[in-house]
């Protein structure tokens, strides 16, 4: 699941207050200011922040207020948002351009603020991590507004995503007990391997005369959900055939047009909340018939399957929730909802930029290819065990987040002041670590634009903290994304199917990335997946 961790708007002392206002206000109640001095701390000069500020204070150690963070200037209640405006200026839709611009003038933190909501963005990693080592047992990152307003209208609960405190601690450990054993799943690599078969099947039939699979989005789209229905139902959807249920296809539609309609509504003035626009008339319709279908699904489980599966058989993740006695009816369906609203429009891109990467570098594709020729060679059946000896794919997998890390920054709100590269940061302020930009700086990654699985690979030796920074991609400490171990089993047993079936070839113009929710292709791509035999 991605988040857009700006423009989730407060506006305070109005009746739409949002929020985020709401976070900041839960994360500043009740503790204690503390004393803040870090020895280790760099400047943006590159001295340690105690001998930059020892220097001009007669040796009295001081980290210097949040007000000096550099940052662009903005007016009043609107902050930036007429630079967004501007022709030539950043644009909302590529703010992941914007940090890494904003970085390269403010250097590794600045704080900007648009339309009244302060972010203070961190290029630093090493600066970062301080966020990553201090924050508690309830971490709270900005939520999806208009998802998180939907629900509070409705009375549905807020689910994994939205909720914070006690709340969410109880759904992510009923949730965690499946999603993040290993051996739970792995239980789905069979079933995902079918899924990744019947995928290479639409595709090689989806070709035109130019070998190009047009709507390939939308086809990767049903993908994503097919195997994640794996998971949750333990059934199969049956998106991916060539009549597929109505009911699973109204599914699909709904949730495209959910995603379609969240960023506008994300990203411009909450009106919806004052009167029901007809953009959020559309976004509620989608969302009732997402939560409806959600539920026909669960029901369809409830009545087909014990809670307890039966000897021999494994449980889906419907069945587990549903065993849950800490968890209410409502709790259950609302976690469900939202394991199958994350788990399709973030792990459908990573995996159209999978596709786009390879097509553009043939020398890894034939590396790809005999890897899982020496691994898999005919006929041999891809389990999770065959998966660990495939250290290219998962390279190739890392290396293509890197350049395309589909949700560009990290979120948190803070219960404490925290200093970060010299400067004091109060709790409750938003905080973000640059990840695309991190990700494309030479300080961190030599040759940053190459596409490189090379640089991930054990004889390499890439040094392990810079190692570890892919890991951010997924965010991070108890909130880290629950859903990672399915959507890397996944993705690498697709990336083999694909492999082991075509060679891709692109041959129209490079394809630039703009955020729709999560960073996506800008336009369709097309790609030639032409048959190996
Ligand atoms: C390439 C695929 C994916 C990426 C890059 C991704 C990324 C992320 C990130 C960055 C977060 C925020 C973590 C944090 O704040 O520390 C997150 C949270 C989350 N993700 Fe994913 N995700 C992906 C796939 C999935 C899948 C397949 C599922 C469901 C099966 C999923 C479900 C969730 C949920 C429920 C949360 C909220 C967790 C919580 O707050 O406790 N994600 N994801």
């Amino acid at each position: 699941m991605a988040f857009n961790h700006i423009f989730m708007r407060s506006f305070p002392g109005k009746k739409f207050l949002s929020t985020q206002t709401d976070i900041a206000n839960h994360v500043t109640s009740g503790v204690e200011k503390q004393a803040i001095l870090c020895p280790f701390a760099t400047t943006g000069n590159g001295k340690n922040h105690r001998e930059a500020t020892t220097e001009a204070n007669n040796n009295v150690p001081l980290v210097q207020p949040f007000e000096s963070i550099p940052g662009p200037k903005g007016l009043p209640i609107i902050g930036t948002l007429f630079d967004y405006m501007k022709k030539d200026g950043p644009k909302i839709n590529k703010l992941f351009e914007a940090y890494r611009q904003r970085s390269n003038e403010f250097g590794p933190i600045y704080k900007e603020t648009i339309a009244s909501l302060s972010t203070v963005v961190v290029s630093d990693p090493v600066e970062y991590n301080k966020v990553i080592r201090i924050e508690g047992k309830y971490p709270v990152r900005s939520v999806m507004e208009p998802w998180h307003y939907y629900r509070k209208q409705k009375n549905v609960g807020q689910g994994l995503v939205n909720s914070n405190g006690p709340e969410w601690y109880k759904l992510r450990t009923a949730s965690a007990k499946k999603m993040l054993k290993i051996q739970e799943v792995s239980e789905y690599c069979t079933d995902m391997s079918e899924v990744a078969e019947d995928f290479t099947q639409v595709l090689l039939e989806r070709r035109n005369k130019d070998n190009e699979v047009v709507g390939l989005k939308e086809e990767v789209f049903k993908w994503a959900m097919e195997s994640m229905g794996t998971f949750l139902f333990d059934s199969r959807i049956g998106l991916l055939g060539l009549n597929p249920p109505q009911q699973s296809v109204d599914f699909i539609q709904n949730l495209q047009g959910f995603f379609r309609l969240m960023s506008p509504l994300t990203f411009n003035f909450p009106f919806y909340k004052l009167f029901p626009t007809s953009e959020w008339r559309h976004f509620q319709s989608y969302a009732d018939n997402v939560f409806r279908i959600g539920r026909s699904f669960v029901d369809k489980i409830n009545e087909e399957k014990p809670i307890k599966p039966q000897r021999g058989e494994k449980s889906s993740f419907v069945q587990h929730i549903r065993s849950q006695e800490s968890l209410s009816e409502n709790e259950a369906l609302s976690t469900v909802v939202d394991l199958l609203v994350g788990a399709t429009e973030t792990t459908s891109n990573a995996c159209l930029w999978v596709i786009y990467c390879l097509a553009r570098h043939p020398e890894v594709q034939e590396k790809l290819y005999n890897e899982t020729a020496k691994v898999l060679p005919t006929g041999e059946k891809l389990t999770a065990d065959k998966l660990l000896q495939l250290p290219y794919v998962k390279a190739v997998f890392k290396e293509t987040l890197r350049l395309y890390p589909i949700t560009f920054s990290t979120s948190r709100y803070m219960d404490k002041d925290i200093e970060i590269a010299g400067y004091n940061v109060p709790k409750g302020i938003h905080i973000q670590c640059n990840l695309y930009g991190v990700y494309r700086d030479s300080q961190y990654f030599p040759d940053p634009e190459t596409f490189k699985p090379e640089r991930w690979l054990k004889e390499n030796q890439m040094d392990k903290d810079k190692k570890a920074l892919s890991n951010l991609v997924w965010g991070h400490g108890a909130r880290m994304c629950i859903g990672r171990r399915l959507a890397e089993q996944e993705i690498h047993i697709l990336m083999t199917k694909i492999i082991q079936k075509f060679r891709l070839e692109y041959h129209h113009e490079p394809v630039e990335a703009i955020l729709k929710t999560v960073m996506t292709p800008e336009q369709p791509l097309l790609i030639s997946f032409i048959p190996r035999d």
